[in-house]
C-alpha cells in the first residue's frame, strides 16, 4: 500500500537533512521541531489534550456520563435542589447533546418524570430520555416541545436496575385525550395558537435548563462521528471573549423565550452564559420574570473560562413576555 507519511514526519527529515548540512546537533534539530509543531496545533488539538488531562472527564468516563458537563448540573442541583423525586416533573434540556446533563435529570427524578433533549445536531437520547433535532430558535420547535409534553407519557417498569435508577428501557405512549380533541392541534404544521390552548398544555415544564453553546462547523473528523458523539468540538469556544459573549447571549434569550411560554408558574430555569456586556441585561430580564435570580459558578468549570450559569427561582405568575423583552 503507498502510504504517505504524516506532516510530521516529513518536516522531521526536511529539518534533519538541513541541519546535517549545516552540521547543527540532534538536540537542536528536535527543539526546533518541538517549536513547529507547537506552531501547527491548532486550538482543537489543545482542547482534546486538555479533555485527556482533565479529572472530571476522566471522572465521567468512569461513570458511564457522557461529558463533564454533568458535574456541572450535579453542583447546580446541590445548591439550588431543582429535582425532587416525591413529584412527577416536566423537565427541558436545551442544548442536550451529548446527553450529561439528561442523565443526571433522569436519575435523579422519579420515574413519572419526563425528561425532553432538543438539540440543533443529531444525538440519540440517553436511556428515558426523549429528544428532537430542532433549533430552537424556531417557533416550530417551541411547538414540538409543547406537544411532547402535553402526551402522557409511561415509562415501563422492566427489572430492579432500572427501578433503581429511575428509568426503564422502553417507553409506552398513550396520547392525551386533550390532544385529539382538539382540532387546532392534530395538524402540527399550524402554528399553535396559545389563548386557544388546554390549560396543560399552556405551560407544562417545571424546569428549563439550557447549556446551549453554538457548535463549531464541522471540519475534520468525519470518519469517527455517530449520532453519539456528534462533534468532538461542540463544547469547545472561540477563545475570542466577545464572540463567545454574544454568541451566548442569544441562545439565552432563547431560553428565556421558552421560559415565558412554557414554563409553569413557579417553575425553574438554569442558563448558561459567557460572561461579558451584556450579561446585565440579561439578569434584568430575568428578574421580570423570576422571583430570585441568582449567578453560580460550579468547581467544573475551568478557572480561566468566562462561563458561569444564571438561575432563575420561581417564575412569577402572568409573565407578559413583550414587557420582558421591550
Ligand atoms: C455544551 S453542549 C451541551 C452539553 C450538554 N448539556 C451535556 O450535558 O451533554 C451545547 C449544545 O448546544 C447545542 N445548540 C447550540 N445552538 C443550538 C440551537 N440553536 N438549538 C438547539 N441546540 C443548540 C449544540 O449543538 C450543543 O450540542
Amino acid at each position: 500500500m503507498n502510504r504517505t507519511p504524516s506532516i510530521d514526519v516529513v518536516s522531521f527529515l526536511q529539518v534533519n537533512v538541513l541541519l546535517y548540512r549545516t552540521k547543527v546537533s540532534y538536540a537542536k534539530t528536535k527543539n526546533i521541531l518541538l517549536n513547529i509543531k507547537r506552531y501547527n496545533s491548532s486550538s482543537s488539538n489543545r482542547w482534546l489534550n486538555r479533555q485527556q488531562n482533565d479529572v472530571y472527564s476522566n471522572q465521567a468516563k468512569v461513570e458511564n456520563l457522557r461529558s463533564r458537563a454533568a458535574y456541572k448540573l450535579i453542583e447546580l442541583d446541590d445548591k439550588f435542589k431543582f429535582f425532587d423525586k416525591s413529584k412527577q416533573q416536566n423537565i427541558l434540556d436545551l442544548g442536550f447533546a451529548p446527553g450529561a446533563w439528561s442523565q443526571v435529570a433522569r436519575v435523579k427524578t422519579n420515574r413519572f418524570s419526563k425528561i425532553f433533549g432538543v438539540d440543533i445536531l443529531p444525538c440519540q437520547p440517553p436511556t428515558g430520555v426523549s429528544s428532537i433535532q430542532g433549533n430552537i430558535l424556531s417557533r416550530r420547535t417551541h411547538d414540538l416541545i409543547r406537544l411532547f409534553f402535553s402526551r402522557e407519557i409511561k415509562l415501563n417498569k422492566i427489572d430492579k436496575i432500572h427501578e433503581d435508577y429511575g428509568y426503564f428501557e422502553d417507553l409506552t405512549e398513550k396520547e392525551n385525550n386533550l390532544y385529539h380533541n382538539n382540532p387546532q392541534l392534530e395538524g402540527e404544521t399550524e402554528t399553535l395558537c396559545n389563548e386557544n390552548l388546554p390549560e396543560i398544555m399552556k405551560q407544562p415544564i417545571d424546569l428549563v435548563m439550557s447549556d446551549m453553546y453554538v457548535p463549531w462547523p464541522q471540519i475534520s473528523g468525519y470518519w469517527a462521528q455517530t449520532t453519539n458523539t456528534p462533534y468532538y468540538r461542540m463544547a469547545n469556544t472561540t477563545g475570542v471573549a466577545i464572540k463567545d459573549h454574544y454568541m451566548s447571549m442569544d441562545l439565552c434569550d432563547a431560553a428565556l423565550v421558552v421560559a415565558c411560554d412554557l414554563l409553569k408558574t413557579n417553575g425553574n430555569f438554569i442558563c448558561k452564559l459567557y460572561t461579558g456586556k451584556e450579561d446585565n441585561l440579561l439578569e434584568k430580564r430575568m428578574k421580570k420574570i423570576f422571583n430570585k435570580v441568582q449567578r453560580f459558578k460550579p468547581k467544573t468549570c475551568r478557572d480561566e473560562s468566562k462561563e458561569i450559569y444564571l438561575v432563575g427561582l420561581k417564575k412569577k405568575k402572568n409573565v407578559d413576555k413583550m414587557e420582558v423583552f421591550l
